[in-house]
């Protein structure tokens, strides 16, 4: 499956009332893959969320993957995204699989990245590209990084923080693979304007 396209990532606070409309409506506009991001510690919500999103996934064939959690992730069988301190790649891809998508932070640090694809990772990630609602203290990335990434990694490039469709056509052209979007996506208004965004967010990509 090629990686490449809108990636959506979801927000408790943000989504609070909207969840699953929101999340359909981004679907609806096309999203490469869509990944469960709560920081709860409720593990009954949780595990219900995941599977509402996997349901919804499986209707319009998207790849669903969980965040921090490798162990919810296999209880599904889907794919995983793990941060430097969501535990190592290796065990990950040891429990999930070879075929599951196992996605890793790569902040703005190449040699982590390196690091990432030696230990299976199916794509890196890095960021914050932008000022972030989301994750303001996340460190900074550079278009310049992004440029040696595309140079030295081989795997799909995931680019995150403070992305909207006013700021990511550069990301594109300087090699993104996967625009990792929560606010730029989620905060909108309306399910037709989330799903106008995805539209447009994946039309980035077609030249
Ligand atoms: C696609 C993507 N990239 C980066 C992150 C951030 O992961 P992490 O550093 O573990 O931070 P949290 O999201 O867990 O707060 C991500 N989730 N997805
Ligand atoms: C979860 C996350 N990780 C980041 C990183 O740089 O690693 S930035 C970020 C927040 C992304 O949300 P938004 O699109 O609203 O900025
Ligand atoms: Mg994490």
């Amino acid at each position: 499956m090629k990686l490449r396209g809108l990636y959506a990532i979801t927000d408790s606070q943000l989504l609070a009332g909207r969840f699953l409309s929101h999340v359909e409506a981004a679907l609806d506009g096309g999203v490469c893959l869509l990944q469960y991001r709560d920081k709860g510690d409720d593990a009954a919500r949780r595990l219900r969320e995941a599977e509402g999103l996997m349901k919804l996934c499986e209707r319009y064939g998207t790849q669903l993957i969980i965040n921090d959690d490798a162990e919810l992730a296999a209880r599904l069988g889907v794919g995983v995204h793990l941060g430097q301190t969501d535990g190592p790649l290796t065990p990950a891809r040891a429990l999930l699989g070879r075929q599951a998508i196992i996605g890793s932070t790569c902040h703005a640090n190449l040699d982590l990245a390196v690091q990432a694809a030696r230990e299976g990772a199916s794509y890196v990630a890095f960021g914050r590209f932008f000022n972030s609602v989301t994750k303001p203290g996340a460190p900074a990335a550079s278009i310049e990084l992004l440029e040696q990434a595309r140079a030295q990694v081989k795997l799909p490039i995931a680019v995150i923080g403070g992305i909207t469709l006013d700021n990511a056509a550069p990301l594109v052209a300087h090699g993104a693979d996967l625009l990792a979007v929560i606010h730029g996506l989620f905060g909108a208004d309306s399910a037709q304007e989330v799903t106008r965004r995805a539209r447009a967010f994946n039309a980035l990509f077609a030249s």
